[in-house]
């Protein structure tokens, strides 16, 4: 399969909340990214498609922080932030989860959500409950219910579910009130009916939280996005809403050709 498609132009937009310009990864001899551009505007709801090995997750750990491109520049929020590491990010209203959850086995779904609220707020784990920390754990409990897991507040994270799990982390980013939130496949593992209540949820933040998705699912890519950018072999292929994109001959091939030679 080629990609001969040249890479769409960034078009200028009024209020950009994320700018990644000419962005390379190189891992060793690998061009896992090879010049991105991409402008995502406040408020946005964008999905990136593409193929195992495309490089989305490559961009994703390059706009939250958690590696250094070889080449080009981010800008969130019109900072340069190429080399600000992923652990600052937050501070600028970002929060991003992981194709595998990060939370913490050992302690309940309350005490990782609290944690997630005491860290956003600059606190520590308390030997002794003042006012401000019992106020955390309600907010907690309240981020919890927000993502159905309100009946399971002092189950072990390690017990829960796959699609439980996920839930708890959603619960942990949305619990830093972050206005831009990257998620990395939201939907994998979830069930039919835990896939429709992501999408509820997703669909209730906030209108100017922006939002980046990278989704294998198309119906849940789809019905959540306002823009698609398909992404192959580290470049980024088309771009356009998600009608145009469910439409785009050349996105078949992307995925017939991946189908047909897996
Ligand atoms: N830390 C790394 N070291 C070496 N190669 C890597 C590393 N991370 C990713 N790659 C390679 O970079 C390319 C892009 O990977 P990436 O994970 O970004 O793709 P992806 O589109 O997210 O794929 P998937 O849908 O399977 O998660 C792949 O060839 C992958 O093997």
């Amino acid at each position: 399969m080629t990609q001969t498609t040249p890479a769409p132009a960034v078009p200028a937009i009024a209020d950009p909340v994320i700018q990644v310009r000419s962005v390379v990864v190189a891992f060793g001899g690998l061009l896992a990214l090879k010049g991105i551009d991409l402008d995502v505007t406040r408020g946005e709801r964008l999905a990136i498609l593409g193929p195992n090995g495309a490089g989305k997750t490559t961009l994703f750990n390059v706009i939250a922080g958690d590696i250094t491109p070889t080449d080009g520049t981010v800008a969130i929020k019109g900072r340069d932030c190429t080399f600000l590491p992923s652990r600052h990010r937050p501070r600028l209203g970002m929060a991003r989860t992981y194709q595998k959850a990060r939370s913490f086995d050992g302690l309940t779904i309350r005490e990782n959500i609290y944690l997630a609220l005491a860290g956003h707020r600059g606190r520590h784990w308390p030997l002794w409950r003042s006012p401000v920390d019992r106020r955390l754990d309600e907010e907690a409990t309240e981020v919890a219910e927000s993502v159905w897991l309100g009946d399971h507040l002092d189950t072990a994270a390690g017990e829960l579910a796959h699609g439980q799990k996920r839930q708890l982390e959603l619960g942990m980013a949305i619990a830093t009130q972050p206005d831009v939130m990257l998620l990395d496949e939201p939907a994998s593992g979830l069930s039919r009916g835990e896939r429709e209540r992501l999408v509820e949820l997703l669909d209730s933040l906030a209108g100017e939280v922006t939002l980046l998705l990278i989704e294998h699912d198309m119906e849940v890519a789809f019905s959540l996005s306002q823009r698609v950018v398909v992404m192959a072999d580290g470049a980024m292929v088309t771009a356009g809403t998600p009608e145009q994109i469910q439409s785009d001959p050349d996105v078949h091939e992307i995925y017939l050709g991946v189908e047909a030679s897996s």
